[in-house]
């Protein structure tokens, strides 16, 4: 090998979509360059322009985009393929500088920028010659000519869009200097999409921020502090070192499965540096990472693991937890990880769901045959309506009384009645005397102890089992290790500690991963603090308060968990669409949202670089209308997705659409009118995931968080259902607290689910639209 060859993200990006003709003719070009990059087949020249720009040739229609990337500590020289292009396509207006900020390497193609901000700032664009032997061909994209003066435009120029801005602001932001000027002349939104397209990834990420209203120095803030980087003096020149901090891939022979994997690739390699930080850095105890939808929390909690696992020492145990909410996502957390990490590496991870855990320790913890069967919540209200009915208790209802339970009382594992007299009741609603305390305590005594005689539990009751199972054990823990400094250290086997139950009991883990933090209980938040003994590193969560759907509220610093100083935002969407992510932010704005502490969340910031077609907001007559649009849109989108590609294949829709609804019922009536009407197969989401081969995925809101689809519809999204009247309407008066917190269960439902499209979202109803979709009452 006498070159070392690196392949820039972008062009990563670009090849990935290119013909299997090209990519194969690539794969060729790279091993040739590798061995000589100056045989003759290839042709490579410097560009003018730029001058740091060099041209190859792969075949006779695609050129290679170089630069020199210096010499490597080998010796070996070093070379980046900032693009591939067709030769029509190769102009000379190309720069690669090093960004200020990021310090990594940044290739501008003006041929990417939109015409009308050329031609406002008067740039023609040069068409870099190729070999002379090539027959002259007509300029592919002409430079833009200035317009006949009749035609153009009588009116005053029109203001540029970022006209708050000055050019040493954009350069301060990071823009890269090439696009600077350009920016600065744009004049309409299009123009700034356009432009941003073809950025580098700071740049692209503050001219949206700026585009979409943030301050200049909201964007210092937000976008351009975190992905800072210390510079050395004399950094612009040292394109070696910029090579080591820039998102590339190394060619080797591994290139061709690399391009076959696709975009899939893309959030294994390049990490944001915003999310890199918080991968790599090194807490002195829990921290947390917030965000908004697919800003990549759950993708920097996998990385997070990954990193925590090459560090610990060999050994064949489990010292690392990932858990999550829900059975379905560790399913889903299990299948990424798997493609991650070394096999080796992902066997010292335990991979649990919370209930799954919370089982593991009660059925440690009881004598066999003691076991408690589980009994769903609305089974278990049954048999309180029962309680009260045997009493003849009229002064509150069983949802109250069971609300009041799992808040105050579990929630707060109180154990007796004088403790329930002192409990916090913040955010509970109706005001209880201490008479209306005891009251309720002996109810909910009856009803805990018929629980009992049934042999049944809640998921609640055993969380709180769990988790003082749990503490119970750190305590043991934490006794003995005092026990064991008072005496000087050393071996406890001969003292009086007789139980080797006790002398051998450890912390379960050493590091806890949490996603999807948001919906866990305070148990179950006491039983992980309990599973890891506090220490660098014990536990990061990963979590966004405006995505909570269970009505579950803790502030973490009174479970013992202190994230003070160790919590970092991401802010940049990596699935959503503007447009997408503007319609769901407004289902959501106005709410205030905790930030699992005393303090709160924003979506300030949330920004995203994709762009696409504005949500459908759909207004149908009635529920066969409904469907029957409905049926016509999946078909529609079917149709754009099995488009066949340039090379001829063809991609499978299945899992690629979903519709998504209210609740179960709905889910069923969806998905028989659909096969039954319109021949459209489905599958149900259900907890153990999609169940039946359908193509178009149905489920209600709950089992749609951490997923993500290409084309998503929400059905039924009408007043009376979004928020579901029938059953919270009674709050309103009589509890107006439980009542607000019912709304915002339901807005979090709708901006969940719509948020799990990436590219296409429609929104439909019939009667009036729900009031949570204000753009819609328009
Ligand atoms: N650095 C990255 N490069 C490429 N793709 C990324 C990157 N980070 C995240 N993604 C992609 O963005 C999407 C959303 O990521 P992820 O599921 O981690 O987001 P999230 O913040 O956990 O979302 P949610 O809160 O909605 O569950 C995924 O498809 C993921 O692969």
């Amino acid at each position: 090998m006498t070159a070392r060859l690196s392949l820039y993200q972008k062009a990563e990006n670009e090849l990935y979509k290119m013909d299997s003709s090209v990519k194969t003719k690539f794969y060729d070009f790279c091993h040739q360059f590798r061995i000589d990059p100056d045989h003759p087949s290839l042709d490579l020249k410097p560009l003018k322009g730029d001058g740091r720009i060099f041209r190859a040739k792969i075949d006779r229609s695609y050129r290679a985009l170089l630069a020199r990337a210096g010499v490597g500590a080998d010796g070996v020289q070093q070379w980046l393929i900032v693009a591939v292009r067709h030769r029509k396509d190769v102009y000379e207006e190309l720069t690669v500088a090093i960004n200020r900020i990021t310090g990594e390497i940044e290739f501008v193609d003006l041929a990417t920028v939109g015409q009308s901000v050329l031609q406002r700032a008067g740039l023609q664009l040069t068409p870099a010659p190729d070999e002379p032997t090539t027959a002259p061909e007509p300029t592919p994209m002409p430079a833009p000519s200035p317009m006949p003066a009749a035609q153009q435009a009588p009116t005053a120029p029109a203001e540029p869009l970022l006209h708050g801005c000055t050019a040493e602001d954009l350069r301060r932001l990071g823009v890269a200097d090439a696009l600077v000027d350009l920016a600065l002349t744009v004049t309409t939104d299009e123009e700034l999409d356009q432009l941003i397209t073809g950025a580098p990834r700071l740049t692209a990420e503050v001219l949206t921020g700026l585009g979409a209203g943030m301050s200049v120095d909201e964007v210092e803030r937000e976008i351009t502090q975190p992905a800072a980087t210390d510079l050395e003096p004399g950094f612009e020149d040292d394109m070696a070192a910029a090579l080591t901090r820039t998102a590339v891939t190394t060619v080797d022979d591994d290139i061709r499965n690399v391009l076959a994997e696709g975009d899939f690739r893309a959030w294994k390699v390049y990490l944001h540096p915003t999310q890199r930080k918080i991968v790599e850095r090194n807490y002195s105890g829990p921290a947390r990472v917030s965000g908004g939808p697919g800003t990549g929390k759950t993708i920097v909690a996998l990385h997070r693991v990954a990193r925590l696992a090459a560090a610990l020492p060999p050994g064949h145990t489990k010292p690392i937890l990932l858990t999550t909410y829900t059975k379905n996502l560790t399913a889903d957390l299990r299948s990424r990880l798997t493609s991650l990490m070394d096999p080796a590496l992902l066997d010292r991870v335990d991979i649990k769901h919370i209930d799954q855990l919370a089982q593991k320790v009660i059925n440690e913890n009881s004598a066999p045959g003691a076991q408690r069967s589980l009994i769903t919540d609305d089974r278990a209200l049954d048999v309180l309506r029962e309680v009260l009915f045997e009493h003849d208790e009229q002064r509150w209802d069983a949802e109250f009384l069971f609300d009041e339970w799992e808040q105050v009382v579990l929630g707060q594992s109180i154990g007796t009645r004088q403790d329930y007299f002192k409990a916090r009741r913040a955010g509970m609603g109706r005001a209880l005397t201490r008479p209306d305390r005891a009251a309720i305590w002996k109810l909910l005594d009856q009803f805990t102890l018929r629980l009992n005689a049934m042999g049944r539990e809640t998921w609640a009751q055993a969380a709180e089992r769990a988790a003082r199972y749990e503490m119970d054990r750190a305590r043991k823990i934490r006794a003995r290790a005092e026990h064991k400094e008072n005496i000087g250290g050393g071996d406890l086997i001969h003292l009086d500690d007789k139980s080797s139950a006790v002398r051998y009991v450890r912390h379960r883990y050493q590091h806890i991963v949490v996603d999807e933090a948001q919906d866990l209980s305070p148990a179950h938040w006491k039983m992980l603090r309990a599973m890891a003994a506090p220490g660098p590193d014990d536990l990061f969560i990963a979590s966004d308060t405006h995505q909570r759907i269970y009505d579950r509220q803790v502030t973490l610093s009174t479970v013992g968990i202190n994230i003070r100083g160790r919590s970092s935002k991401l802010t940049l969407s990596y699935r959503t669409t503007q447009e997408i992510l503007d319609q769901a932010a407004q289902v959501v704005r106005g709410g205030t949202y905790d930030d699992l502490d005393d303090g709160t969340d924003t979506l300030d910031g949330y920004h995203s670089l994709l762009r696409g077609p504005a949500p459908e907001l759909v207004a149908c007559t009635d529920w066969t209308d409904e469907i029957d649009q409905l049926a016509e849109a999946l078909k529609r989108w079917r149709a754009e997705i099995t488009q066949p590609s340039e090379d001829g294949t063809v991609r499978d829709p299945s899992g690629t659409m979903a519709v998504c609804v209210a609740d179960g019922e709905m889910a069923g009536r969806v998905a028989a009118d659909l096969e039954m009407k319109h021949g459209i197969t489905t599958a149900t989401l259900t907890k153990d995931g999609p169940q039946g081969g359908g193509e178009v995925h149905i489920g209600t809101m709950h089992r749609f968080k951490g997923l993500e689809y290409q084309k998503l519809a929400i059905v039924g999204a009408s007043d009376g259902i979004l928020p579901r009247t029938s059953l919270i309407g009674k709050y309103e008066t009589t509890d107006p607290k439980r009542y607000e917190r019912e709304l915002k269960k339901s807005r979090n439902q709708l901006f969940v689910a719509a948020t799990r499209a990436r590219d296409a979202l429609r929104i439909s109803w019939h009667g009036k639209p729900s009031p949570f979709l204000p753009s819609a009452a328009k």
